[in-house]
């Protein structure tokens, strides 16, 4: 084998000894996902924002952000649920670059995943504990989902994983809500296939076990925009396309159908400044479109402390490393905007 097995990594069990959530911040957690379940059922009309950095990258920006982002959450808790996104996985397009806090802790450090594991334990852990905001974070690898799966409120399965079976099949065994990414090439009958695949019980291998699911009724879609064999942008969140696919969703039998939309990636085509106004046109189509208003239930927003993205070498404070997000003023003026118009 051309691999050297470097270290043991520690169990589920293991980690939950050493880093453990508190009772309160359980109960806290429960809470919170059932608010946010109701949002999907159609219970509760308030708009569903998962918003945050694209990577969280270090512990204690990440925890001023989401500071900020309770005492906003405060002020807009009528209209809003937010879920801040604490991402601590990333993929890569070619396989280069920062692959996340998983791998490494300190992104100027070589990677170590015992580390890694721990670092997004605690940073989840904290912040579950000081706002009672369950974050979200990608499931890249379904196997380590055990290290979070007691503190998490919201999954996503990235649009370059969303046709993998064990991601559909580990989803299908989660009982919080999973948004399905259509894939990079914008294949929605991908998206859909893997909302279906979550929604049923299934029997297959996790973890070294024989497991059963029950199958998730939150799974659910994100549009996140595509890329043509050609290399162009192709953005999926104008009218037309929500309406194409809220038809086509509206056809199956699906439980709690919902679509989220998110707001960068191939939405924006990485142009961060863009998802203001992205955000703005998916409102007036919700407001034009009764089926819409139904079936778009929140938007997925990256956004950090500082605007735009830098070489990992440059160590500005709160500005991202991976994908360009939106900088905290105009993240403030957009959710205010999204309390009023929602
Ligand atoms: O969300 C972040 C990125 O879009 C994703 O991780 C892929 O990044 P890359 O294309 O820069 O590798
Ligand atoms: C990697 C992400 O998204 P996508 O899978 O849509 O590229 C992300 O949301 O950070």
């Amino acid at each position: 084998m051309n691999m050297k097995l470097i270290k043991r990594l520690p169990s589920k069990e293991e980690i939950r000894d050493l880093l453990p959530v508190s009772p309160d911040s359980q109960k806290a957690r429960a809470n919170k996902i059932d608010e946010i379940k109701s949002i999907f059922s159609g219970e509760d009309d308030r708009f569903l924002l998962v918003i945050g950095p694209c990577s969280a990258d270090n512990e204690d920006s990440v925890y001023e952000y989401i500071d900020r982002l309770a005492r906003l959450q405060e002020e807009v808790k009528d209209r809003v649920l937010m879920v801040p996104r604490i991402y601590t996985n990333k993929p890569r397009t070619t396989g280069g670059g920062y692959k996340g806090m998983l791998h490494q802790p300190d992104p100027n450090k070589e990677p170590d995943m015992s580390e890694g594991i721990k670092a997004m334990r605690k940073l989840h852990i904290k912040a579950l504990e000081s706002f009672h905001m369950p974050a979200a974070d990608e499931m890249l690898y379904p196997d380590n989902y055990s290290y979070l799966e007691d503190i998490l409120g919201y999954i996503a399965i990235g649009a370059r994983s969303v046709e993998n079976q064990q991601h559909r099949l580990t989803c299908s065994g989660v009982d919080i809500p999973v948004g399905m990414k259509n894939p990079t090439s914008g294949d929605c009958s991908v998206m859909l296939n893997a909302i279906n695949a979550a929604q049923q019980g299934h029997r297959f291998i996790y973890r070294g076990f024989d497991a059963e699911s029950s199958g998730n009724p939150y799974a659910h879609g994100i549009l996140r925009g595509a890329v043509d064999p050609y290399g162009k942008n192709v953005p999926n969140y104008h009218y037309e396309d929500l309406k194409f696919f809220s038809e086509l969703y509206e056809k199956t039998e699906f439980a709690n159908k919902a679509i989220i939309i998110d707001t960068n990636h191939a939405n924006s085509m990485k142009r961060y400044k863009e998802q203001p106004r992205i955000a703005k046109e998916i409102l007036w189509s919700r407001k034009y479109d009764p089926l819409l208003k139904k079936m778009v239930k929140g938007l997925m927003i990256e956004s950090y402390l500082v605007e735009g993205s830098q070489d990992v070498s440059e160590n500005t404070y709160g500005k991202s490393i991976t994908d360009p997000c939106l900088g905290w003023e105009d993240t403030e003026k957009l959710v205010y905007h999204i309390a009023e118009n929602s």
